[in-house]
């Protein structure tokens, strides 16, 4: 399969941000994705607001409430219609954060061959196990999206299978429980990747917890990138329509933290 995420982590570090689609509305999703581009994310996670986010801790289910909050029965057509708007202005690469409810809801061909439409190049998809892919997986590949795994530090003896069948990026989660800032992690992700590397070059990025620049430069030294998602979403929940620029702002900061400029600053 052509993976079109892959490349991304060619000779870089990659920053990848994620936010809650319609938090806490239509435009400043547009203008978030936007500015996160502009800050210099590498990919942008957008999250498809859910009723039953399992594996979210609360600040990103209160942005899944705040995101449904007029409409609980939110159209994933409205969703891809806030990817319609940001594509006029922006060609960063964008993967997709759903539970596996709306993909299967919305028809799988249909979803994959509406994100391929709008060059939404992944879905990460944290209630489909990797048993329970096959289903999709071809009719993803067909449309080349990638399907982002989750590798835990509890994956254990599957992580070879799991690695192994991975196109795009392997994501690995920092440590157990929810999604949320944290200021530990798991102390063998060193282990974990060597793991992953062994049986792959697909890229891995670690998420689950990060959130100051010198979390970000550490997990982009042990692996490919770092994802980061309820400090971003704690921005839309604090400045609301002000939050692109906050956004903006954030992602310079983490991207140069990744890259290593922080530690190295440039002359
Ligand atoms: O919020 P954190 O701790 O920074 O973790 C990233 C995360 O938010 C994002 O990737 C994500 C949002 N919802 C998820 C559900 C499962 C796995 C990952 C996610």
């Amino acid at each position: 399969m052509n993976s079109q995420l892959k490349p991304v982590f060619t000779n870089q570090k990659a920053f990848i941000p994620f936010v809650t689609a319609n938090d806490p509305n239509f435009d400043t999703t547009v203008q978030n994705i936007v500015a996160l581009a502009e800050g210099g994310a590498d990919i942008v996670e957008l999250g498809v607001p859910f009723s039953d986010p399992v594996a979210d801790g609360p600040v990103i289910q209160a942005a899944d409430l705040r995101a449904l909050k007029d409409d609980p029965d939110l159209p994933m057509d409205r969703v891809f219609d806030m990817v319609v708007e940001a594509r006029k202005q922006t060609a960063v690469p964008i993967a997709f954060l759903t539970y596996v409810n709306i993909v299967f809801q919305y028809g799988y061909d249909a979803f994959c061959q509406r994100c391929a439409e709008l060059d939404i190049r992944g879905l990460v998809i944290p209630d489909l196990p990797f048993e329970e892919r096959d289903e999709l997986a071809p009719i993803a590949e067909r449309y080349n999206v990638d399907i982002i795994p989750l590798i835990t530090p509890t994956s254990g003896d599957r992580i070879a299978k799991i690695a192994g069948a991975a196109t795009g990026f392997i994501y690995v989660v920092s440590s157990l429980g929810v999604t949320g800032e944290r200021s530990q992690f798991n102390n063998d992700l060193t282990g974990l990747i060597a793991q992953i590397r062994a049986v792959t070059d697909v890229p891995a990025a670690i998420g689950f917890g990060i959130h100051t620049p010198e979390q970000a430069a550490e997990m982009a030294n042990i692996a490919d990138g770092a994802i980061v998602g309820s400090a971003c979403v704690n921005i839309v929940a604090e400045y609301g329509t002000q939050a692109p620029a906050k956004l903006r702002d954030y992602t310079r900061q983490m991207k140069a933290a990744v890259s290593g400029v922080a530690k190295n600053p440039a002359v």
